[in-house]
């Protein structure tokens, strides 16, 4: 099964990208999503409110993502310390959905990885595709506040996440997102079209 990653900044069209391939038929995981999940796991909380404070908590003990966001996006050195905890957990729910779509025999996987750093690192290094969207920061600031998200907060998630010019580096392809959604989608199926002619 291909792994296909789907990588670029905070309101680059990753999401916009992804759907073009699942309307194809292609199942996807969205590594925000899976992020999302390990917040139930209590090894997770427990490291989490150790870190962070129990502020992180809402009253029904789960955590409050904007209030751990607050505090884990305001330098370099505490996004470290967000990441060495909830991304092992991440990568350990992303291998078991990978081999549970393995096993359903599907030809490949459409994987959405807002925080790739490099394919060297444990949960991008057996990508078969790393496609970039990329798109200027402002335009993506722009539809991100657009889409709901305060612009500080846009700003300073964007600051812990490596450039453009990092992507494009790594990547197998480059979509470049700066027209309609629609010329994404196109430019998206005429490269499907074409890869997946050779599974
Ligand atoms: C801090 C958390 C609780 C904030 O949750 P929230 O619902 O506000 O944001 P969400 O998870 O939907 O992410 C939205 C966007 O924020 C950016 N972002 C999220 N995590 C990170 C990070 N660790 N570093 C840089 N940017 C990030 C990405 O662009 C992402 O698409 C959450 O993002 C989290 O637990 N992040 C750490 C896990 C992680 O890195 N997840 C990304 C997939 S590997
Ligand atoms: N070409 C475009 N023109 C205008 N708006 C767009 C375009 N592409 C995407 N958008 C909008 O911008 C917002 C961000 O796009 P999308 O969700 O696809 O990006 P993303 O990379 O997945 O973002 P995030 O990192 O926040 O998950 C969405 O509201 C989307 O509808």
């Amino acid at each position: 099964m291909k792994k296909l990653f789907i990588i670029g900044g905070m309101g680059a069209g990753k999401s916009t990208a992804r759907k073009a391939l699942v309307d194809q038929g292609l199942p996807h995981i969205d590594l925000d999503q899976v992020g999302h999940d390990v917040l139930l796991w209590d090894t997770v909380k427990g490291e989490l409110v150790e870190t962070f404070g129990a502020d992180i908590l809402g009253p029904d003990g789960e955590i409050v993502r904007s209030a751990l966001a607050a505090k884990a996006f305001v330098n370099p050195a505490e996004t470290r310390k967000l990441n060495r905890i909830t991304l092992p957990r991440i990568e350990e729910a992303f291998t078991d959905r990978v081999a549970e779509l393995e096993s359903e025999g599907h030809v490949a996987v459409v994987v959405e990885h807002s925080v790739f750093k490099n394919r060297q690192t444990s949960l991008a290094y057996d990508a078969d595709v790393v496609m970039a969207v990329l798109a200027p920061l402002d335009m993506r600031i722009e539809r991100a506040v657009k889409a709901g998200w305060e612009e500080a907060d846009v700003r300073r998630r964007i600051a812990q996440q490596i450039t453009d010019a990092d992507r494009i580096e790594a990547a197998d392809v480059v979509f470049n997102n700066d027209g309609t959604p629609d010329e994404l989608r196109n430019q998206v199926l005429a490269w499907w079209a074409e890869y997946s002619k050779g599974l």
